[in-house]
């Protein structure tokens, strides 16, 4: 079964305000989805309104309660003015769920030094911006629960040099967060991090990249990819009761493959010596020049058709 029917009870989160970053697209959307539908007031932020709006609509259209706020996570004063503006409008806020996030694939060797901080500032930065403004503007006072979606990097992952370090320092940060805060009224803070998520992020990749995901479902243990859903309700688990106790880890949601230097039996030799999940034949442009010109597919068929094949049981 790939799809996921929500096993959780339908009025969970229904004294709940919770902040979903990046909720207008792929695992975001989906994270607002399932709170809404478990009677949560969702805030959705990110940069495009556009896109903002569409997912409230879609939300409101099923009998959820969802509203939208514009920002850059990279801007601690506005993340704070945004928190604000949460609890003036709905009374609080008791969960934060720090999805938003990305990278571009560039080998170490070519990346700037802008372009490491740049991805160091989204990831690392911005979770901390978020954090630091929702403890400020209501938890510190009233407790909390807070997600962050980080992504799995135990091992060296090729050309990931900027998001790897980011992750793993959230990860760290999750920790002392949770120690730090714990006794402000029992905030928890845990992270989530997802193996490779069939979603409209995808469609940032580069083409040959999305080439090989759409033709290799094998790449975890499990046999396939993970969904939308599949996120959607572990970032549920941690933020409920359930998780009461559950404090500062980092859950990974990956079907194993964070365990696996092994692969099905005929594929080995698609992968680099190192037993990277990055396959070899993913041949890169030699040169600095060419970094920029790697050609990017605004949504490609590919991703659509994987898109189609992993749908979502409830979207
Ligand atoms: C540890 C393992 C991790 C494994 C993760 C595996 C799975 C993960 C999946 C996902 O994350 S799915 C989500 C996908 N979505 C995204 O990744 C978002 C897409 N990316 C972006 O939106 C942007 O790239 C960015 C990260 C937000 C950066 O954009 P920004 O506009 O802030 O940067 P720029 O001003 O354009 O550039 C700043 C700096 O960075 C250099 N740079 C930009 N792109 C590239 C590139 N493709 N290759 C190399 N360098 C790049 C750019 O050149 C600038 O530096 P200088 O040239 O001025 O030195
Ligand atoms: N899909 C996968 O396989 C995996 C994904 N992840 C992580 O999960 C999260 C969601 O990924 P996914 O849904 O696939 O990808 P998307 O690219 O669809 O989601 C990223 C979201 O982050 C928002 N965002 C980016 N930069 C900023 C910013 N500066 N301020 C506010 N919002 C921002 C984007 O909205 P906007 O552009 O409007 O600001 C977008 O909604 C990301 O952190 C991703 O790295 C981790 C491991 C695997």
């Amino acid at each position: 079964m790939l799809g996921y029917n929500s096993v959780f009870k339908k009025d969970l989160f229904k004294d709940e305000v919770i902040l979903v970053t990046g909720g207008g697209t792929g695992i975001g959307r989906c994270i607002a989805h399932e709170l809404a539908s478990l009677g949560a007031t969702v805030v959705i932020a990110a940069r495009k309104q556009e896109q903002l709006t569409s997912v409230a609509e879609e939300i409101r259209k099923l009998g959820g309660k969802c509203d939208t706020m514009q920002i850059n996570i990279r801007d601690p004063v506005k993340a704070l003015e945004m928190i604000e503006a949460i609890v003036a409008k709905h009374g609080k806020l008791t969960c934060l769920v720090n999805n938003a996030g990305g990278q571009f694939m560039s080998p170490a060797s070519m990346l700037s030094s802008k372009g490491f901080a740049t991805v160091v500032d989204l990831n690392l930065n911005g979770t901390f911006n978020m954090c630091k403004a929702a403890f400020d503007g209501y938890m510190g006072e009233h407790g909390g629960q807070i997600v962050n979606i980080v992504a799995e990097c135990r091992n060296g992952f090729p050309r990931m040099v900027h998001t790897g370090a980011a992750r793993s320092g959230i990860i760290n940060m999750t920790k002392t967060l949770a120690v730090e805060w714990g006794p402000y009224n029992g905030i928890r803070v845990n992270c989530v991090a997802p193996g490779t998520i069939v979603s409209s992020g995808m469609k940032n990749y580069p083409e040959n990249v999305v080439d090989m995901i759409a033709t290799n479902d094998w790449m975890s243990p499990s046999g396939r990819y993970g969904t939308e859903s599949e996120i959607a309700a572990s970032v549920v688990f941690l933020l409920s009761p359930a998780a009461a106790y559950i404090n500062g880890i980092n859950l990974a949601v990956d079907g194993g493959s964070s365990l696996s230097k092994g692969f099905p039996e005929g594929h080995e030799l698609a992968f680099n010596p190192e037993g990277s999940l990055m396959p070899a034949y993913i041949g890169w442009p030699e040169g600095k020049d060419n970094v920029h010109n790697i050609k990017h597919v605004d949504a490609p068929a590919k991703v659509n058709e994987l898109l189609n094949k992993y749908k979502k049981s409830k979207l």
